[in-house]
């Protein structure tokens, strides 16, 4: 599973003493200092180029013949239900898992490159914090960090819905609640790619709605969300469909492209069409992959 990289967000790791991960791993690569982006709007190509990806955990493989394209200034969703391989495609995609073959590009650059560093926010299932500060600790210590303007803190709490619960010990924290101050954190800055891994299991359906605007609102600013869910219905608010099953690419669509290809309205019943077909090789749609 994912773990958040030491720190939340895109912060450097120099001088800094690393958050622990959920399984104690601390991972360099996705983290530095960032500086808010002064222009708005996407630049030309992709985001990130996935090239026929092959990765393999505990024996087994885990992502097969995996290719795909990200456009800039989108949200793309990356669906699929639980242990298809969304966070380990994601991992290969922050230069941060092992890959057995193919070749990963983020922002015209190798995957993990260093001077993606600042450019590129991840934010992994596992909410990373100090526990021994308060959320405006946590938020103030990343933003001071980050150059970022000090109201910038007051801005992210009010989007995540945590500002009752300021001045409270991140060990105090509910899991949900855990999970807003590290999206929080991430959103203290702007980087060019944020990647977010499930942000929104745990999270009630109007704090989900709000943080879906969210995203919206940034890749209208340019920047290149990456969201995973298992959730078909947050399906419905992204720009393009990173289809997962079994370690596979099922496809890449637009929600519009994919009810009109599998004529279904419901996308999760699309969802399951899509599957069917894929377990049916001989009957492979056009551009399905196998
Ligand atoms: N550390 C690991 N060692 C071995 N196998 C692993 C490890 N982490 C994940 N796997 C396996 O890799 C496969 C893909 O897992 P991954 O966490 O990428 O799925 P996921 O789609 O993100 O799942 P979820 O939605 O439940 O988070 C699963 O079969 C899982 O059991």
């Amino acid at each position: 599973m994912s773990h958040l990289h030491a720190l939340p967000g895109y912060l450097t790791f120099g001088g800094l003493r690393p958050a622990p991960s959920a399984d104690g791993t601390v991972v360099s690569g996705t983290a530095a200092t960032a500086t808010p982006r002064a222009s708005s709007g996407p630049e030309p190509g992709h985001a990130v180029e996935v090239t026929r990806l092959y990765v393999r955990r505990g024996g087994q493989t885990v992502l097969r013949e995996v290719s795909l394209q990200i456009p800039r200034g989108s949200v793309t969703g990356l669906l699929g239900p639980s242990g298809c391989g969304k966070s380990t495609l994601i991992r290969s995609i922050m230069g941060v898992q092992r890959i057995s073959g193919g070749s990963v590009t983020v922002l015209g650059r190798p995957a993990g490159s260093p001077d993606l560093r600042p450019r590129v926010g991840y934010v992994t299932q596992a909410p990373a914090l100090y526990d021994d500060l308060t959320v405006d600790e946590n938020l103030g210590y990343f933003a001071r960090l980050l150059g970022t303007p000090a109201d910038r803190v007051d801005e992210v709490l009010e989007t995540v819905d945590l500002d009752h619960a300021r001045w409270r010990l991140a060990r105090n924290l509910s899991g949900g609640q855990r999970a807003r101050v590290s999206l929080a954190t991430a959103l203290l800055g702007e980087p060019e790619l944020l990647v977010l891994d499930e942000p929104t299991v745990g999270l009630d359906p109007v704090l989900r709605r709000r943080l879906w605007g969210t995203f919206e609102e940034l890749a209208a600013r340019g920047t290149t969300l990456l969201v995973s869910s298992h959730v078909m219905d947050e399906a419905a608010r992204c720009d393009e469909l990173l289809l997962m099953r079994e370690g596979t690419l099922l496809a890449t669509e637009t929600p519009q492209r994919l009810r009109a290809r599998t004529g279904e309205q419901d996308l999760e019943e699309a969802f399951l069409r899509l599957a069917l077909h894929a377990e049916r090789p001989a009957r492979t749609a056009t551009g399905v992959a196998s």
